[in-house]
């Protein structure tokens, strides 16, 4: 892929952004007339997809430019309803890449499955013949899914935990078998439930008690993924705030994000900003990724910022983030939307790893650009003004009237719906 760094991008026509997308995946003629197709999701994909399917549902398809992660680039589908995120996201990719870059890995990627056994007569018991058993418990489990084996996948270990041991309710004490598996390319819900399903008649023997829930954990903490760049002061200058001025606000942001649950969750809200839309663009499963995210924010045992931003030794800002990232190249809808495989093209990814690696290093780009426009002009001037242009449709603005709507409202400084319907009567008078 030739460079993501494009200039003024976003002042060109729609039909011209996209030219320049497919010149920046060198696509030759065939694939390029087949790349943006005019029907997003046909209903009848849509209809095989869900139930009782009556429509499609679009959301606005935008490019996160000037990624450069890993020394390589990336054009980044995001799929968001929101005003200036991909603004935000684009600004900051801008400044890290002069810095060189996101660093980004991530280690191995396990899924969790859990089985919960109920009513064992004996729970120390039941776990140690569930233990002793664990290579045969392991074989049933990769015997339901073959496939995976054959891709270098598979269970990779089991545990079990008791919970509740010394409650009086029998309906609060359990035990737990956790499956960790490599479901390779996949997100692995499907794979892992099957799995856990297989295994559970045995685990009910072994442990003489009766099994209830065999389903994936979203708390994926065996498949985390992390991000962390590193910005001289120098290019964080802002307007009139100098960059030791921005670079001191964005961790004074952080430790109140880091110390105060109120402001944790509009900050990591900031970071999913970045996160969600690229899940959402890769036909991957939001949900999962918000769930794992959140939860692993509060893993200390109190929710607290997902991300953590400190200054190095150089006078440097330095940010990382490191997430569950439960996603995939492969499986779910990931290759039934077309426009799913349209964004897995446009980004060039190569394995779920390297997925997971560039989502999180969108949420901290994300991250930042928020925490950069708060500790400076604030969030309304950047934030409103794009979002301007969104206001002026809902208030019944159309054409070349939208945009002079929406100057109108940010020279005035009133950006908000009933304006917006003053002017829409002004103009159409
Ligand atoms: C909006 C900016 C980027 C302007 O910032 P700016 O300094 O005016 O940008 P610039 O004109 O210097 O442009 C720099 C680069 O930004 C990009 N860029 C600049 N403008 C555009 C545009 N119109 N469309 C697309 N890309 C744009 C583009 O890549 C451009 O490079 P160039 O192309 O010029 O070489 C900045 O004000 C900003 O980042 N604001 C923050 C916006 C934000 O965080 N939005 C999220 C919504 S608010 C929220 O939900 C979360 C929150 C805030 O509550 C989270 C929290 O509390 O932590
Ligand atoms: N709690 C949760 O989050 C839950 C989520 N879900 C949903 O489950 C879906 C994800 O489940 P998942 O199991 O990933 O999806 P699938 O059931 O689609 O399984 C993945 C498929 O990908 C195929 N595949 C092709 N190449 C590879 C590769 N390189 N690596 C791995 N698999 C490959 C496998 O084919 P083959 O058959 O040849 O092996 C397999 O059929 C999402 O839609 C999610 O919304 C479902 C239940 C619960």
């Amino acid at each position: 892929m030739k460079t993501s760094r494009i200039s003024g991008f976003y002042r060109k026509p729609v039909e011209e952004r996209k030219e320049l997308i497919l010149d920046m995946m060198e696509l030759n003629g065939g694939e390029r007339s087949a790349f943006f197709p005019t029907e997003p999701l046909e209903l009848e994909i849509a209809d095989h997809m869900v139930e009782n399917v009556v429509g499609t549902f679009p959301l606005p398809l935008g490019v996160g430019l000037n990624f450069l992660i890993n020394d390589k680039e990336y054009a980044v589908p995001m799929a968001i309803e929101e005003a200036s995120v991909i603004a935000s996201a684009s600004h900051i990719a801008k400044i890290v890449r002069d810095a060189g870059g996101f660093k980004a890995s991530s280690g191995e990627r396990l899924m969790i499955g859990q089985i919960q056994v109920v009513g064992c007569p004996d729970f120390e018991e039941a776990k140690a013949a569930v233990l002793n058993e664990k290579s045969e418990l392991i074989e049933i489990c990769n015997d339901a899914y073959p496939s995976l084996i054959q891709r270098g996948g598979g269970v990779r270990d089991l545990d079990v935990r008791i919970l509740n041991e010394h409650e009086d309710s029998d309906y609060s004490k359990m035990l737990i078998v956790h499956i960790y598996a490599d479901t390779c390319d996949a997100m692995g819900a499907n794979m892992i439930n099957t799995m856990a399903e297989a295994a559970a008649p045995r685990v009910e023997l072994l442990t003489k008690g009766k099994v209830y829930l065999r389903i994936l954990s979203n708390y994926a903490v065996k498949s985390l993924a992390r991000a962390t760049c590193i910005i001289p002061p120098s290019l964080l200058k802002t307007g009139d705030f100098d960059g030791e001025a921005v670079r001191d606000g964005v961790i004074h942001a952080y430790e109140f994000a880091a110390s105060d649950p109120f402001r944790a969750v509009t900050h990591n809200k900031g970071i999913m900003n970045g996160i969600d839309p690229v899940v959402i663009a890769t036909g991957n499963d939001w949900r999962a990724v918000e769930a794992g995210a959140h939860a692993y924010a509060a893993r200390s045992g109190q929710y607290s910022s997902m991300s953590v931003w400190s200054k190095d030794e150089a006078g440097n800002l330095v940010g990382e983030l490191e997430l569950p990232m439960s996603i995939g190249t492969v499986g779910g809808a990931t290759r039934v939307h077309p426009m799913a495989q349209m964004a897995l093209k446009m980004l060039d990814i190569k394995s779920a790893s390297e997925l997971a690696q560039v989502i999180v290093s969108v949420g901290l780009a994300q991250n930042l650009g928020a925490l950069k426009a708060l500790a400076t002009d604030g969030i309304q001037k950047g934030h409103m003004a794009l979002h301007a242009r969104s206001v002026a449709v809902a208030a019944g603005a159309t054409g070349e009237l939208i945009e002079i709507i929406a100057e109108k409202m940010i020279e005035t400084k009133e950006i908000r719906s009933g304006k917006a319907k003053e002017l829409v009567e002004e103009y159409t008078l």
